[in-house]
């Protein structure tokens, strides 16, 4: 359903001759987007992802695409971008950006344990630590000024009480943002919306990362906070789930050992990642681009677990002995 704009096989063996991939065999439109058109294509060379971009522009891809490859190139699991003959990784198809990615074996782990969190705690730190020398500098669309201009949007649509959720939290969060706890936070990109369904797994074997069309550059610990608050949770509750939490962060610490200013900053960054959320999934809901957004995300989910952040301690981010 969400193949947006239409390729057939005969285009794509047009359009694929700019590229060392051989003949085009098949393309199969990928129903689970909400963002892009994606197809798995097959070609003599082997199984790829097509992407048509339906929302970015050629000037805001090239941050995305040029991330990836950086990454793929160090050993991070990540779809590597496929260059044409003229070394383009972005090109247009039907008038609008398209790419060509390596296709990742496996699927999302949607029922994730312990041993699945570890692997993605320790990859993402992997790709903190890779990205860090990255040359292009973008900033997480969806980061502080974003937040301080939707906030306003959704704000008549909300009951009494969460209308002095969000006042308040938007209060202590550009508070935060101000703090020397923050400043002293390292950043650099990060893929900013690694959920379950984001990344793959072969049984236990963690076989890539994607969907990095919200990376940017922000702290490294925001990166780890939205990822916490949805892989470690009872996604009935909210809660999180202390053994995942545990296996995801000692694993990060293992690559690359948390700061104290980050351990300063984890429960006011766990309320950022949950806010961010809030707000995307109240926008979404509340002013719908337009048929795109077949069925918008519940805002509820992430208003409980904003709640919960606020109210219940957090554990650690590491204890000395970890
Ligand atoms: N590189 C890839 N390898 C394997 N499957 C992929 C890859 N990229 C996307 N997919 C598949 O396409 C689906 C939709 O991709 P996604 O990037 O999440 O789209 P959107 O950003 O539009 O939500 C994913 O759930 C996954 O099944
Ligand atoms: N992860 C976000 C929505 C982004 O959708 P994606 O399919 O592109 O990851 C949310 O759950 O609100």
């Amino acid at each position: 359903m969400a193949v947006f704009t239409p390729v057939t096989l005969d285009d794509l063996s047009q359009w694929i001759t700019q590229f060392d991939l051989g003949k085009a065999l098949a393309i199969k439109g990928i129903p689970s987007g909400i963002e892009n058109t994606n197809f798995f294509i097959t070609t003599e060379f082997g199984e790829y992802v097509l992407t048509i971009f339906e929302n970015l522009s050629f000037e805001q891809l090239p941050f995305y695409l040029n991330l990836m490859r950086h990454l793929a190139e160090r050993g991070v699991l990540v779809p590597a971008p496929i260059a044409n003959h003229k070394g383009d990784l972005i090109n247009a198809l039907h008038g609008k950006p398209a790419s060509i990615v390596s296709k990742l074996e496996g699927s999302s782990q949607m029922d994730p344990q312990a041993v699945h969190c570890a692997a993605v705690g320790a990859m993402l730190a992997r790709m903190h630590i890779a990205a860090e020398n990255f040359p292009i500098r973008q900033p997480n669309l969806r980061g502080l000024a974003w937040r301080n201009e939707t906030a306003p949007l959704v704000m008549p649509y909300l009951s009494d009480s969460n209308k002095q959720l969000l006042t308040e939290e938007m209060a202590f969060q550009n508070a935060f943002a101000e703090s020397d706890t923050y400043r002293q936070l390292q950043n650099g990109p990060i893929h900013a919306d690694l959920f379950r369904n984001n990344v793959m797994f072969n049984g236990d074997h963690l076989t890539g990362f994607f969907d990095f069309y919200f990376a940017g550059c922000d702290t490294w610990l925001f990166d780890v906070a939205v990822t916490v608050n949805d892989w470690c949770i009872d996604v009935e509750t909210g809660v999180l789930d202390l053994e995942r939490v545990r296996a995801m962060l000692d694993a990060y610490h293992h690559v690359r050992p948390f700061t104290d200013a980050e351990q300063a900053a984890w429960q006011p960054m766990l309320r950022a990642g949950a806010l961010r959320f809030w707000l995307s999934r109240l926008y979404d809901f509340h002013m719908p681009r337009d048929a795109e957004m077949l069925t918008p995300h519940d805002p509820g989910h992430f208003e409980r677990i904003l709640r919960l952040r606020i109210e219940q301690a957090t554990p650690p981010l590491f204890t000395s002995a970890g």
